[in-house]
């Protein structure tokens, strides 16, 4: 009788031990040292760190550290200020995002931003989710239905406001408008989304509803948050970046940074004793 050869144990070492194999999550961008001056106020000194692919970054530090003006940054809406200068670059996949040859409707279209303060137009709800795709040229009437209602889906709140589509989009609440300014951004079918402390001015039920999408949307976009919450940072990002004085101190996995950081400053920082 032939002795059948034993069937080899597949074991996915990879899915067991996940959080350790870090090396093949992919990059979506590269900083490297990348300074950035307000007239003559530096801002931004000589960061470099990569941003990984359908994740969350949680960007934290005191205020004034240059939270939001890295974050502005990887979209290039910080040039929207005067007087603006940076150096080092930021790759987005491939792309220099400095390079002149860069369109910046295209770029911000592709990283797309939310702001702290909800901050719908003063329109229908339905012309709020519908005014970016109709800039990209969108104006079968068709389409632009389908893709409100697929990004109001997305964020939750199709079924809150399907019977009041034409209504202000200011009579909402302001955790629906947070929700609204979010299905604004993946309206235009973005990769990156960029949020500014998108819960601080909201209850903590908006906020926890704002949270659970977050959580919900790496499966498909690469986040990152600006955070002044740490509780938050731990609880809804995977790495975390903690910024001071506009330097980069420490970039780690998020549990890493919040159970072992390696720099005394961090370890003051994320446990409350400055900032
Ligand atoms: N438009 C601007 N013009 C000049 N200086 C600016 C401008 N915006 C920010 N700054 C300066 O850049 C530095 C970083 O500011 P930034 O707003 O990025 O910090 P932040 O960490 O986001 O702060 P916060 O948590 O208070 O929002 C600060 O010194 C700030 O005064």
């Amino acid at each position: 009788m032939a002795i059948k050869e034993a069937e080899p144990i597949q074991i996915d070492v990879r899915e067991q031990f996940q959080p350790y194999f870090e090396g093949d999550v992919k990059k979506v961008f590269q900083v490297e040292e990348l300074s950035l001056w307000y007239g003559s106020n530096q801002a931004l000194k000589d960061i470099s760190f990569d941003i990984k692919e359908k994740q969350v970054t949680a960007i934290i530090g005191p205020s004034g550290c240059g939270k939001s003006t890295f974050l502005k940054t990887l979209n290039r809406m910080v040039e929207l200020n005067t007087n603006v200068k940076t150096s080092g670059s930021i790759v987005y996949h491939d792309i220099d995002i400095f390079d002149p040859s860069v369109n910046l409707v295209e770029l911000r279209s592709a990283i797309g931003m939310v702001f702290q303060k909800p901050n719908p137009f003063a329109k229908s709800i339905f012309d709020n989710v519908a005014f970016g795709p109709k800039i990209h040229g969108v104006r079968n009437k068709k389409k632009l239905k389908e893709v409100v209602e697929s990004s109001l889906k997305r964020v939750g709140l199709w079924d809150e406001v399907k019977d009041r589509l034409n209504e202000s989009a200011l009579s909402l609440s302001g955790g629906q408008q947070q929700r609204l300014c979010i299905a604004r951004c993946l309206a235009v079918e973005p990769e990156v989304i960029l949020m500014d402390e998108p819960t601080s001015a909201l209850d903590p039920i908006s906020s926890a509803k704002i949270e659970h999408l977050i959580e919900e949307l790496k499966e498909l976009y690469s986040i990152v948050v600006v955070t002044h919450n740490m509780q938050q940072a731990a609880r809804i990002s995977d790495h975390t970046a903690f910024f001071l004085h506009g330097e980069l101190i420490e970039y780690n996995r998020t549990d890493r940074m919040f159970s072992n950081p390696q720099d005394q400053r961090t370890k003051d920082y994320v446990s409350g004793r400055f900032g």
